[in-house]
């Protein structure tokens, strides 16, 4: 049952913000429908109390109504909005429709600490004065009629006086609440960058690039649209590394990189798919468009010093056909750039 009610939750990744507030919209409307339901059925069959079972079960009706919008559409803030005033509308009734029974102002002072968290700092306060200074209305409206209290006058000052302390505390909590949530996603957004860009050359990283091939290799099985995968490999680096040293190797795959990446199209995918090696991705590419696009690459790199230097490289092509997953477009793309090597360097190789 409880797991039926909290069907579909999951839309809401719980790092976020909104995760909790949601919970809570579930769990208020949880704890609305089964008192309402409750009460409803008491004052019906037990105290024969017709027009205010009709009222509980209006009260009933909208818990349920929220719910399923909230389920249909996962709008925490029109929802969490909706939870409040019905939370709101039952303290009231306790407040006013029981007048004399004034315990009711204790329920108030759970209306900051649920107007803080479902609508956060500035909506929580508006909502908390407004419904306090008519609380403190009501209360006055008692004391002027002359009715009897079940709780003395002092201990409903006192219970007031609760309510304005907890609106003071509860904008800190919530302030406090914000700003940790907003820390976290910056750090969770820089980290997602640090473990998806390769330090040297700031493209994308290898693990970046897996994760992208598989969602090509998904988005193409589902819209059957080809794309292709080009491997480019310097030539003889390693002479350039042994002739030149280190630092300056890094030099050159770094304006390669970004020679590469000035020269691509915008939605071609580039990474670095480790050591000397790139790996571009061209969606809804054909063979031949891709084999010019490569060729044009290899030209310019060709005819382009690259830190003063002339600098080559051999690539491999492979396009994807219905049925390949990422692994058999890599092999057969590596086999292509095998091939480009083994005929010299400098050029381009298609997998046939
Ligand atoms: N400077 C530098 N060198 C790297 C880096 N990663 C890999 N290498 C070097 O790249 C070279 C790759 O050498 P090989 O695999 O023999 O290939 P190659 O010399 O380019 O020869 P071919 O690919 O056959 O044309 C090695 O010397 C590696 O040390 C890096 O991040 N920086």
């Amino acid at each position: 049952m409880l797991s039926f009610w909290y069907k579909n939750f999951s839309h809401i990744p719980r790092h976020h913000g909104d995760f909790h507030r949601a919970k809570l919209i579930y769990h208020l409307l949880l704890f609305v429908c089964i008192l309402a339901g409750v009460v409803t059925a008491l004052n019906l069959f037990l105290f024969d109390a017709k027009e205010i079972a009709f009222i509980d079960a209006i009260g009933l009706t909208l818990s349920l109504c929220i719910y399923w919008y909230f389920r249909k559409t996962g709008n925490v803030k029109v929802a969490g909005w909706a939870v409040t005033i019905l939370f709101i509308t039952i303290i009231w009734a306790f407040l006013t429709v029981w007048s004399g029974n004034n315990y009711g102002i204790v329920w108030a002072t759970l209306i900051p600490p649920v107007a803080f968290f479902l609508l956060g700092r500035s909506m929580g306060t508006l909502v908390s004065i407004v419904f306090f200074s008519y609380a403190t209305y009501i209360v006055y409206g008692h004391v002027q009629a002359g009715l009897t209290y079940q709780l003395s006058l002092g201990g409903v000052l006192n219970v007031i006086e609760v309510l304005i302390a907890h609106i003071m505390l509860f904008r800190f909590y919530e302030r406090t609440r914000a700003d940790a949530m907003l820390q976290l996603q910056q750090n969770r957004e820089q980290l997602e960058i640090i473990a998806n860009t390769d330090k040297l050359t700031g493209l994308n990283n290898r693990q970046r690039f897996d994760q992208q091939l598989h969602k090509y290799v998904v988005d193409a099985e589902r819209k059957q649209q080809p794309f292709a995968l080009l491997l480019v490999d310097i030539d003889h680096f390693k002479r350039v590394n042994d002739q030149f040293g280190h630092l300056f190797g890094d030099s050159v795959l770094q304006s390669l990189a970004t020679y590469l990446q000035q020269n691509l199209r915008s939605e071609d995918f580039l990474a670095r798919w480790g050591g000397e090696e790139f790996a571009v991705l061209m969606p809804n590419t054909s063979s031949r468009q891709a084999y010019q696009l490569a060729e044009r690459l290899r030209e310019l790199i060709a005819d382009t010093p690259i830190c003063e230097h002339e600098v080559t490289f051999s690539g491999g092509i492979a396009v994807w056909r219905p049925g390949y997953d990422a692994e058999t477009l890599l092999g057969h793309a590596d086999k292509a750039l095998y091939k480009a090597k083994d005929n010299g360097r400098n050029r381009i190789e298609m997998y046939t």
